[in-house]
């Protein structure tokens, strides 16, 4: 039994690795980190797709759709920014758990949360994929129109404006997307997965 709740973890017959071998591949989280307009779900969709073409099963996390249902609770506040990457991570453990490729794709702009989420899991099942493009970029992208509104004062709290981001210095990729296209980026990703066995 653990803790003062007194909880008993209840085992189940159908293992990981099991519904790994079932799906002809194995479970991992891709955690896609990065600024605001670097391309994180740009690139998690163009994965996703690729997966799904090549019967890989995967499933994307993405922030806002999150935060719109599960974290509708959760603001910008650094608290909240953690308590955020907490409860993906706890959810992605789940996807791998049930043998999926887990797609999270989220700013997790402190280097402890990310270190955190990477401790659930197993040797090898958290993949760091750092979506890195320079800040100058990513405001000219303004995809969503957020780095105007943060210029103007309007949304406080923005990462990389009025809030830190955490440069990650140890991610198991590294996608420049300031220099490569989405279909290098993807391809970069799925041959790390390859070299790494995870998939064929
Ligand atoms: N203040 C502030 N700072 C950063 N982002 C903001 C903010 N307010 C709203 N948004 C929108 O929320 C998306 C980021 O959510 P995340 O869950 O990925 O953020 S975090 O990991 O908890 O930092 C982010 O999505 P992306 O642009 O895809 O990164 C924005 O659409
Ligand atoms: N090589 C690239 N990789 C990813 N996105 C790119 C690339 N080049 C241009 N873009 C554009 O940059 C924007 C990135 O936005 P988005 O994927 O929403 O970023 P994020 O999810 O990190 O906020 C999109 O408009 C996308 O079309």
């Amino acid at each position: 039994m653990e803790g003062p709740t007194m909880l008993t973890k209840q085992h189940y017959r159908v293992s990981k690795a099991m519904r790994q071998n079932k799906n002809n591949h194995k479970s991992c989280v891709l955690w896609l980190t990065g600024l605001s307009g670097s391309g994180k779900s740009t690139v998690a969709d163009a994965l996703d797709k690729y997966f799904y073409e090549n019967e890989i099963k995967s499933y994307v996390l993405d922030g806002d759709n999150i935060r719109l249902g599960l974290n509708k609770n959760l603001g910008f506040s650094s608290a909240d920014r953690t308590e955020n990457i907490r409860r993906v991570g706890e959810v992605s453990k789940l996807f791998v758990d049930a043998g999926t490729i887990s797609i999270a794709a989220f700013i997790s702009p402190f280097m402890d949360d990310r270190n955190e989420v990477r401790r659930l899991f197993g040797e090898g099942e958290f993949i760091e994929v750092y979506i890195k493009c320079p800040i100058d970029i990513c405001e000219k992208r303004d995809p969503k129109g957020l780095y105007k509104k943060a210029r103007e004062g309007i949304l406080q709290e923005f990462t990389g404006i009025s809030s830190p981001y955490e440069e990650p210095n140890d991610s198991e990729v590294v996608v420049q997307t300031d220099k490569y296209s989405i279909e290098e980026s993807v391809q970069m990703i799925v041959e790390y997965l390859m070299k790494k066995k995870i998939i064929k």
